[in-house]
């Protein structure tokens, strides 16, 4: 029998519950996290997304026919549409214009985490770029999911971040990732165990580098 996109997760779950269930999450959820650590990391988003944005555009030269291309033009359109559409209008809410946002350097964190990806990307195949983009995709769809199950959630106007949850939450951002999880289920069940050790490595590095993200945001690092 061959693997499935679960076997990744199975395989570095502590990992991939530090960045589901992060601390960063959790205030996002309950609402008090400190806004100066969302500012930070919402201008940092935008530079990462930009980086992600051309990661797409890598996964359509890496694509060997007409379905795997579409698949990348809808990534790219998810990230363009959906993810930075919103996010320029809700960093114009937090008092953030995009003047701000063209002149920003990007933090340390950023730069590792979209260079590595980028880098994976070109020495790889698509599914070497599709598995180190799988814990962006994935990972915040399931957070979203995650956090609407817990106790601690706070929904609606008492909540300054609902926007956030709901935009993940939503129906475009989580049949990307449905369809996503489905085209690595079935190119996972073709590869060997030499093969899949390797892609746990890099899905473990992007899933370390999403924590370090998050902690980016709380410490306000540069
Ligand atoms: C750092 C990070 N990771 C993932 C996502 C979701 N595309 C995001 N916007 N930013």
């Amino acid at each position: 029998m061959g693997y499935r996109f679960s076997d990744l997760t199975d395989a570095c779950q502590q990992d991939w519950r530090a960045y589901l269930e992060h601390d960063f999450v959790r205030g996002l959820g309950a609402g008090d996290l400190d806004e100066d650590a969302f500012r930070h990391y919402l201008q940092q988003d935008y530079l990462f997304l930009i980086q992600f944005a051309r990661a797409y555009a890598l996964a359509a030269y890496k694509s060997r026919d007409l379905t795997e291309l579409r698949q990348a033009h809808d990534g790219l359109k998810t990230i363009l549409d959906v993810e930075l559409d919103l996010h320029l209008g809700y960093c114009r809410d937090w008092g953030i214009t995009e003047e701000d946002l063209a002149t920003l350097p990007e933090a340390r964190a950023t730069l590792a985490y979209t260079r590595y990806v980028l880098d994976a990307g070109s020495r790889g195949d698509l599914l070497d770029l599709r598995v180190a983009l799988a814990p962006c995709l994935v990972g915040y769809g399931e957070i979203a999911r995650w956090l609407n199950a817990q106790p601690f959630t706070v929904r609606g106007d008492a909540n300054p971040y609902d926007a956030w949850i709901t935009m993940y939450e939503g129906e475009p951002f989580q049949a990307a990732m449905h369809a996503e999880r489905a085209w690595l289920d079935a190119r996972l069940a073709e590869v060997t165990p030499a093969r899949f050790d390797g892609l746990v490595r890099l899905f473990r590095d992007a899933t370390r580098l999403e924590i370090d993200f998050w902690q980016m945001g709380l410490d306000r690092a540069d």
